[in-house]
């Protein structure tokens, strides 16, 4: 088959293929079309599953195939983007293999896609012919006429297919959606039942739609600002950009090697899984180094991980530290873990900004019956980086139900943080309670032993050769955390790897150059304290002294503020630096500084000054 040509996808059987070339001698036989779309069919069933299959690929419809361009229709917006994000790369590379010039893969919202998805349970819809059927409402009883007309608006308004280029997906809600891990025990709900129900509106909860609505578009514009995806969702960036020597080697402990492989393209993806990979597969326990500042996190990550089927050691996990600590690696390991164990368990993991993006997607599109029964009837949800929902009302509420289904049926819940949930300001007080109720385990910085050891692991998964002394050198100056400790490592190994050199010491401080600088820069907590006292001439030991003298008091209160501003210290850590002090006593210091700041000039001017000296 030639891919150049235009390829009309024929109707039903009998029918001639009839294109909009107006070349009929040009087209494919439509029997090899179909025949072609039967077999990507049965290969995505079979990759993904049965569930997974019905529940979002089975609705899909062959519109058209022509001149290396293939479209696809979906029966609502939401499944069309879940498609994209979770599937269309494979879709599409099925496609290649069937058809090897296929260069896009374009799919369209197409509402009677619905219809013909249903009633060809078990084979797939064959469209009409022509490349693109005329938009019709579906055929759903029991909506009024507005709903109708509302549907038919949207429909046409979405159809402005959504593309897959070859080899280009984009930022696209791909990044944000949830890996779905496994097959559900409970059915995930078909379209049938959950987008069919949705999309009429008047199904939707009171107490979603308006309250989502109105907080939604702060959120979406909150989440436009930031300008991207959560990088836990994806690759971890340190170890996955650019050169990777060795990765296939380095695979989930003793899985089947050939079970990733057969999957989507992404790493962390099987064919079981239902969803697109974003769990890297070097996340896994085995690739984890334990040492004292991560033990008790570790350690409580693998007992969630091993436990068995309806038992909840503690619930929730919460893990919180610094950046690139090791907090996704740990999520990761435990949904590689369980998928090992039983893969019939149904995890989620998924960023906070994500779970928030859905949800504003799920409302928007009134969808949120099958957003909140998607997330209710997983076994094990892991949620990275709740900080990022403090203060959006809106997901924190839907949030907070999801939270309180899951416990009451006994299901695991994992969350992630960069402080603990007592210190999550902008998180209402009642979902920081409930953070609270299982394990709560702090990752601390690393300390010199640690970061030797994960840098020569490092270098065994690499097998790369790099000298001790050189290791140990980066040990001792790469300390901010472990995503730049192995980015370090990655660059060396490049670096040497282009030239054909052999890693030495001269060459890493002369790749490193900038990061070793950089590093030198960062500001610690005793350096604030220093100069602050200096500035207020009073002793250094003040700072960790009980005397609530203003003289004394307001210079520390300056100090943790700073230490706030110029440090990546969590409150409690930076509590502990000035003589033990809560968390609490930080945050108030803080907020007292920031008003000040405000009406008195002279106080306003220290700060200035001293920030430019500690920066400097
Ligand atoms: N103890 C460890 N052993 C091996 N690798 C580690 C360890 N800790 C962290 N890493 C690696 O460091 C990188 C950053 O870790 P990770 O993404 O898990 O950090 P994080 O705590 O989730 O950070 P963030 O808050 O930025 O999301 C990853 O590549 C991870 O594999």
């Amino acid at each position: 088959m030639n891919g150049d040509r235009r390829v009309a996808v024929e109707g039903g059987a009998g029918d001639g293929g009839r294109g909009d070339s107006g070349q009929p001698a040009e087209r494919a036989p439509s029997d090899a079309v179909h025949a072609a779309w039967q077999r990507v069919r049965s290969r995505l069933r079979r990759e993904y599953g049965e569930e997974a299959f019905a529940s979002w690929l089975s609705p899909m419809v062959l519109l058209s195939a022509e001149a290396g361009e293939i479209e696809i229709g979906l029966p609502s917006r939401f499944m069309r983007d879940w498609v994209i994000s979770h599937y269309s790369e494979r879709v599409k590379a099925l496609w290649q293999v069937e058809w090897p010039a296929t260069r896009t893969l374009s799919l369209r919202v197409q509402p009677l896609a619905t219809a013909m998805g249903r009633e060809s349970a078990g084979g797939p819809a064959r469209p009409q012919a022509g490349s693109v059927r005329p938009l019709r409402a579906p055929a759903t009883s029991g909506r009024t006429a507005t709903g109708r007309a509302a549907a038919v608006r949207s429909a046409a308004a979405d159809n402005a297919a959504a593309t897959v280029a070859a080899g280009a997906t984009g930022r696209t809600l791909g990044q944000v959606a949830p890996m779905v891990m496994a097959m559900a025990r409970k059915p995930v709900p078909t379209a049938s039942a959950g987008f069919g129900a949705g999309r009429g509106g008047n199904d939707v909860p009171r107490s979603a739609t308006p309250a989502g609505q109105e907080v939604a578009g702060q959120e979406v514009a909150g989440r436009d600002s930031t300008g991207h995806d959560a990088a836990g969702d994806g690759m971890a960036p340190g170890w996955s950009s650019g050169w990777s020597p060795s990765r296939g080697s380095d695979r989930p402990e003793g899985r089947d090697p050939s079970a990733a492989s057969r999957g989507p393209s992404a790493a962390g993806t099987w064919p079981g899984m239902v969803g697109g990979g974003a769990l890297d597969q070097r996340n896994t326990f085995d690739s984890f180094i334990v040492g004292r500042s991560n033990e008790l996190a570790h350690a409580a990550a693998r007992r969630v991980a091993e436990a068995a089927w309806g038992k909840v050691p503690f619930n929730p996990l919460f893990l919180y530290g610094g950046v690139g600590l090791g907090k996704t690696h740990l999520m990761h390991a435990i949904a590689w873990h369980i998928r090992l164990r039983d893969p019939s368990r149904k995890v989620i993991y998924l960023s906070a900004e994500s779970f928030m993006y859905q949800f504003i997607t799920a409302v928007r599109y009134k969808d949120t019956m099958a957003f909140k029964q998607q997330f209710r009837s997983v076994d094990v949800l892991m949620i990275d980086d709740i900080q990022f929902i403090a203060g959006k009302d809106s997901t924190q509420e839907e949030f907070f139900h999801t939270f309180n289904a899951l416990c009451d049926q006994n299901r695991q819940i994992v969350i992630s943080g960069d402080r603990s949930p007592a210190d999550l300001e902008g998180m209402e007080e009642r979902m920081r309670s409930r953070l609270g109720w299982g394990l709560v385990a702090d990752i601390h910085p690393t300390d010199y032993e640690l970061r030797l050891s994960i840098l020569q692991s490092k270098v065994e998964q690499l097998e790369i050769d790099v000298p001790r002394h050189v290791l140990e050198f980066l040990a001792h100056r790469i300390t901010a955390n472990v995503r730049e400790l192995e980015g370090a490592l990655n660059r060396v190994a490049a670096f040497a790897s282009l030239v054909g050199r052999p890693v030495e010491m001269d060459m890493a401080q002369e790749v490193l150059r900038d990061l070793l600088r950089a590093s030198d820069r960062r500001i610690t907590i005793e350096e604030i304290q220093k100069r602050v006292a200096e500035h207020y001439n009073i002793k250094q030991s003040e700072m960790h002294s009980a005397r609530r003298a203003i003289a004394v008091a307001r210079p520390r209160q300056i100090a943790m503020y700073l230490a706030k501003h110029l440090t990546t210290r969590s409150l409690p850590e930076i509590g502990r630096k000035f003589g033990n002090r809560d968390h609490t006593t930080v945050m108030h210091a803080v907020k007292r500084i920031e008003e000040l700041q405000g009406r008195d000039p002279d106080l306003a001017e220290d700060i200035v000054l001293l920030k430019r000296t500690l920066e400097s």
